[in-house]
């Protein structure tokens, strides 16, 4: 455990060493962890707990991509990959990782199979926030626990084959059985965890929806393409124009912000661009603010959580993402993209 001490703003961290392989092995022991849904999340999370030593089941739906993703990741129809219906009733802790308009769905089916003492785990604050869209309120005898991994579940995967941890915000909604911190700790080191923060299921559930609407995927997006379509207006080409925009952010300038803040980023630049950056970052503040305060306002009263259940519960939901992203895919800005990242040295 260490404390996280920001200003006067004091937080507790919870750490693998707080969690060794032995502990998390004795707090899980008794415990068959039956992941529902093989998508992003589930997928990471499984194959984790499986390297970790957990006694793992994946419930997932037989035919299509996800399914077949299942077999050749090892999964053995009828001893550790079930229906999730059936998966549900082996499991003693339910990872429910299916999308989250596939949550509510699914809720009438799963809700007569939480049995006395079981752990209902999520890895977002939705379904139980907007239970008044989802209609999903767990029997008051099970534990309702979440870790929410702040990153993909590709990513998940991905730092712990290498050694590393994503971070995860945890949160206990519902202690039943006087075990769920425990269960829910362990839990969130075996998916591979480096670090958790507690949060409460609304907080995370508001700050997620905020964030990747926000900075993490669609302002970023907006706020590229507008320089982008500035620069080519101007009669600058394609690739000069990409990577001014975004090459040059993801391959040299972001990864120093990673290492040690935006400061030591700005601080490898040019005075130049100092001088330029630190007086114009205030005018995209102040011109963005209001855009973050109507989303995060459209996520607090439930206007997200009613497009996506909208949306993402067609049957047809899945075509129309794949059609949208193949039309950034295509767009003149992403297809610059490719040819520039084609040119880096170490894809030749
Ligand atoms: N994708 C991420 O990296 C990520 C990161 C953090 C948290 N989360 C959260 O984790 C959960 C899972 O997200 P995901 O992106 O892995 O999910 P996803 O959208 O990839 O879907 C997961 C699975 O749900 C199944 N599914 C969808 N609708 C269904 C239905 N009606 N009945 C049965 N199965 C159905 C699909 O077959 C798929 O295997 C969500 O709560 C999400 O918000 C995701
Ligand atoms: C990976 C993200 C964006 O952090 C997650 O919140 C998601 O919904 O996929
Ligand atoms: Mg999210
Ligand atoms: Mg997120």
């Amino acid at each position: 455990m260490k404390d996280m001490i920001v200003n006067e703003f004091k937080e507790v961290a919870i750490e693998r060493s707080d969690y060794p392989p032995e502990k998390v092995k004795q707090i899980l022991a008794n415990e068959t962890v039956a992941v529902l849904g093989y998508g992003v999340q589930g997928r990471g999370q499984s194959l984790n707990m499986r390297d970790n030593g957990v006694k793992v089941i994946v419930g997932q739906r037989k035919g299509g991509k996800a399914y077949d993703l299942c077999l050749e990741d090892g999964w053995v129809p009828g001893e550790t990959l079930f229906d999730p219906e059936e998966a549900a009733a082996k499991g003693t802790v339910i990872q429910y990782l299916l999308s989250d308009a596939g949550q509510k769905d699914m809720w009438p089916k799963l809700k007569p199979l939480l049995t006395k003492g079981k752990a209902l785990y999520f890895s977002h604050g939705f379904s139980i926030v907007y239970k008044d869209q989802t209609n999903v309120i767990p029997p008051a005898d099970i534990d309702v626990i979440l870790v929410a991994p702040k990153g993909s579940g590709t990513t998940v995967r991905r730092l712990f084959l290498e050694g590393r941890g994503i971070n995860s915000s945890f949160a206990i909604h519902q202690d039943a059985t006087g075990r769920a911190r425990e269960r829910c700790l362990a839990l969130g080191v075996a998916i591979g965890s480096g670090y958790l923060f507690e949060t409460t299921f609304q907080k995370e559930v508001f700050s997620d929806l905020t964030g990747e609407r926000g900075v993490l995927m669609g302002a970023i997006y907006g706020l590229w393409l507008a320089q982008y379509e500035v620069l080519r207006a101007q009669g600058h080409s394609p690739s000069e124009a990409f990577n001014e925009t975004v090459e040059e952010a993801t391959q040299s300038l972001y990864p120093l912000i990673g290492e040690r803040g935006m400061d030591w980023m700005y601080a490898n630049c040019s005075t130049t661009a100092q001088r330029g950056a630190l007086d114009w970052f205030k005018k995209f503040r102040d011109a963005s603010k209001p855009v973050f305060e109507s989303l995060y306002e459209s996520v607090k009263t439930g206007e997200e959580t009613r497009r996506t259940l909208e949306a993402n519960s067609k049957p047809d939901y899945r075509q129309s993402l794949e059609k949208e992203l193949k039309e950034i895919a295509e767009s003149e800005m992403w297809k610059a993209g490719a040819v520039v990242r084609g040119l880096r040295p170490e894809r030749q």
